[in-house]
């Protein structure tokens, strides 16, 4: 019997408007428990970043699968707490948010009967994890455009996918490209000689780091992404204009935005971003305040994670 801990947030996006949700993970745990399969409880979130206390908890209970029901934030603070645990620690994903971008990587894109399987019958798998200055992320960091959305959106009561878009829509009429040199590193964390050329200044629209290749909503801003090569991509957007807007956001659906000519790409095990001054990053979607200087770098392989049979990215 594996002793596990589902970790809701009656927060994320989907979980407000679908309580039948955690009606059938309550069940799904009731008819594990029943078949001697988990020895496993629910427990709910009561505020920011209690996540990563509750699944630490869960490992010192000897939990070997740790669930996160929610979105990419409640992923991220679960997930923290289990990088780098030692074997067989696991982490499962019912992915429950407005955007659900590393579940939709691996094969879970719903809360679905698919998703519940996976916990109990799923292979595991070992994926990259990557640091923004002190912070962890799972899926996707980034400064500039997306950054100042993830704040506006944490400050909204509701959650969901029209109010992203309404959000993105406004931001964009206000929003000022931001100035910054981008450096990537080797796997030793120094400059990369190899690519130093490629040091780059530019006025950033956007500047996402992935390490999956989407935001969510299969938003494909770093759509040459794998999660577990060892290697973060970077994708700069610049000068974005309402001329351009609709062709990029076409490219960014149908993972063709390496395609254009206002787009950068690069590829390391991490990068040094330097700006005029500290300032907003997002990292998973959830705004954080970081330093002028940021340095991004992958811990290769850190986490094991629940994944559907077959459907290996
Ligand atoms: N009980 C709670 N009350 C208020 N906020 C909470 C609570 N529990 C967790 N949170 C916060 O809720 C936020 C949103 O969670 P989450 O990211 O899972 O949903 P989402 O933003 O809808 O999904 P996605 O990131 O996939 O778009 C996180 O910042 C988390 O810290």
């Amino acid at each position: 019997m594996k002793k596990a801990r589902f970790i809701f947030n009656p927060r994320s996006g989907y979980n407000i408007s679908n309580p039948r949700v955690v009606e059938r993970v309550r069940r799904f745990i009731a008819e594990q428990n029943a078949a001697g399969v988990l020895d496993a409880r629910l427990v709910s979130t009561e505020r920011p970043h209690h996540a990563t206390e509750l699944a630490r908890a869960a490992i010192a209970d000897g939990c070997e699968l740790v669930v996160a029901v929610g979105g990419d934030g409640t992923i991220n603070e679960t997930a923290t707490a289990l990088v780098n645990a030692p074997a067989p620690v696991a982490l499962g994903l019912v992915p429950c948010g407005s955007g659900n971008g590393l579940g939709r990587h691996l094969g879970i894109p719903r809360p679905d009967e698919s998703a519940l399987r996976a916990l109990v019958d799923g292979t595991p798998r070992m994926i990259d994890t990557a640091m923004a200055n002190e912070h962890p992320f799972f899926n996707m960091m980034g400064l500039g455009f997306d950054a100042g959305i993830s704040a506006r959106f944490r400050s909204l009561k509701k959650r969901g996918f029209p109010r992203y878009l309404k959000i993105i829509l406004s931001e964009f009429f206000r929003y000022k490209p931001a100035s910054c040199a981008i450096t990537p590193l080797d796997e030793n964390e120094l400059p990369a000689p190899a690519t130093a050329k490629q040091r780059l200044e530019a006025e950033a629209f956007i500047l996402a780091i992935g390490n999956s290749d989407q935001y969510g909503n299969d938003g494909f801003i770093t759509p040459l992404a794998r999660i577990d090569d060892g290697q973060l991509d970077l994708t700069l957007v610049r000068g974005v204009s309402l001329l351009n807007a609709l062709p990029l956001a076409i490219r960014l659906l149908t993972r063709r935005l390496y395609g254009s000519k206002k787009v950068t790409h690069l590829r390391a095990p991490g990068f040094v971003i330097e700006r005029p001054e500290p300032g907003l990053i997002h990292t998973d979607g959830e705004p954080r305040e970081a330093a002028a200087r940021i340095e991004v770098k992958i811990l290769s392989q850190s986490l094991r994670v629940m994944t559907p049979r077959g459907k290996a990215p």
